[in-house]
């Protein structure tokens, strides 16, 4: 079982406090300016390393002499970057102290995105670094010039670049390391990696948890989280019965501390689970470098299609069943064996309830099943309706993408035969919370922020 430390003490709850200003930065940023009061020491930490030989991030915010008790209210920034396998994302968090008996809190969130991901410039490094260089500069914009090296830069990459050779993984970071180097924030050590998959669950249940509150109080109610991305998915829960501890593989476990409580979690990332590694398991052209001319065909899509499809920078042909069967029943059979057997299934969360996001919500939203604003509650019977409504009308259904049925078939059967949900597992489909993004990176932004203060 692994076991790392996040964040060392706290000294209070976590509160959310919703209130409301005028948003800031460009009007195509999503800007929110939710404060949550974070447990997080940080006037007390950042006091002691004052008094440290350590040139740590926020310390001219705290000189000795006005630690603890006359310092002012201060504002602190991290930047979080997610390369994720179908875009790039900057997360820009604002933190505010107001004074330093209070916690800090999370005042708001910038946010923007391109696409392709990073792994599609797998041979052009170069090029996928400027893509980050834009989004960076967006971040000169809305940080103060007096904050700029006191506020850290960080990218972390999931399963585009996990899947990628490890000389073109690393000539990409490499170069994106060099754009943070001439940029004025400041850049940790480390500060371009690619994120490891326990962790990505583990962060993005972190968000969830710290959002809606639960890591909070004496009653915590946490809840478990679902992510679906392009090349990896995954399931993070905090099991409740010590049968299910027993019965789950060691490396599917991890004991972390945060906030004064240690939580030991279920959580596993599949790599090539995700939707759109999925398509192409499914087409069975994953694992395929050079598939030039090869058609490649499925029940799951419309019979008179023939496309080309571009994925990790990697061009597919492929197409419908001309001659042969298509619809749900076929393409179902055909998704399932991609995953059966493949995934481990907890007893335990046959009966809970789950926070998606990521293609679950996407998904959802493309086929009306929830509103692109506000999310919804689904249970997983809703996916398999809907499903066979637009696999079995395929050449009538409307639909943007050619892949919506195999998508929604592959949903259905990773929630049912992969992880083991009930049809009427209950589903939160969510985008933000306080509006602010259910992404992993906000608790790998706690983690930076604190590990900043922890190495004291
Ligand atoms: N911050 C975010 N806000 C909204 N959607 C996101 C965000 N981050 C990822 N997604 C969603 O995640 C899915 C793509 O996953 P991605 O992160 O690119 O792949 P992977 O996690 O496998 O590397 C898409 O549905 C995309 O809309
Ligand atoms: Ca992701």
């Amino acid at each position: 079982m692994e076991h790392f430390l996040l964040g060392r003490r706290a000294t209070g709850a976590l509160i959310a406090d919703p209130y409301s200003a005028a948003p800031r930065g460009p009007s195509r940023m999503a800007a929110s300016r939710l404060p949550i009061l974070l447990a997080v020491a940080f006037s007390s930490l950042s006091c002691i390393l004052s008094h440290s030989n350590r040139e740590m991030w926020f310390q001219d915010l705290f000189p000795p002499n006005t630690c603890p008790i006359n310092a002012k209210a201060n504002t602190f920034y991290g930047i979080m970057f997610d390369a994720g396998s179908t875009g790039t994302r900057i997360h820009i968090y604002t933190f505010v102290q107001k004074s330093p008996e209070k916690l800090i809190e999370l005042e708001g969130e910038i946010f923007e995105s391109v696409k392709p991901g990073l792994s599609a410039y797998a041979d052009q490094p170069e090029k996928g670094a400027e893509t980050v260089k834009r989004l960076l500069d967006m971040a000169i914009d809305a940080v103060p010039r007096h904050l700029w090296k006191k506020t850290p830069v960080v990218l972390k990459a999931t399963a585009g670049l996990r899947l990628l050779s490890e000389e073109k993984a690393q000539a990409l970071l490499l170069e994106v390391r060099e754009v943070f180097e001439e940029s004025p924030f400041l850049v940790p050590e480390d500060s371009v990696s690619i994120l490891d998959g326990s962790y990505e669950g583990i962060l993005a249940w972190i968000t969830v948890n710290f959002l809606t509150g639960q890591l909070s109080g004496q009653n915590q109610h946490t809840v478990g989280t679902l992510d679906l991305g392009g090349a990896s998915t995954q399931i993070t829960f905090l099991p409740r019965f010590e049968e299910t501890l027993k019965q789950t593989p060691g490396d599917f476990l991890t004991s972390f501390e945060m906030f004064n409580s240690t939580y030991k979690l279920y959580t596993h990332s599949y790599l090539g689970f995700g939707l759109k590694a999925a398509r192409l398991a499914t087409l069975g052209a994953l694992d395929m470098e050079a598939v030039g001319g090869q058609m490649f065909r499925s029940s799951c899509l419309p019979k008179q299609l023939e496309a080309e499809w571009h994925f990790g920078g990697v061009k597919y042909q492929y197409g419908g069943n001309k001659q042969g069967e298509t619809g749900f029943k076929p393409c179902y059979l055909e998704v399932l064996k991609v995953i059966k057997g493949k995934l481990h299934q907890p007893d335990e969360i046959r009966g809970s309830s789950f926070y998606a996001f990521s293609y679950y919500y996407d998904r959802a939203v493309d086929t009306n099943l929830i509103d692109y604003e506000e999310g919804g509650v689904l249970e997983v019977r809703d996916f398999e309706r809907k499903a066979k409504e637009v696999c079995d009308n395929m050449e009538r259904y409307n639909s943007a993408s050619p892949f919506l049925c195999m998508d929604l078939t592959y949903i259905t059967a990773l929630l049912k035969e992969g992880f083991g949900f009930r049809d009427s597992t209950l589903l939160q489909l969510t985008k933000k919370v306080n509006n602010i993004e259910t992404s992993w990176t906000l608790g790998a932004t706690f983690h930076l922020l604190q590990s900043l203060g922890i190495t004291y």
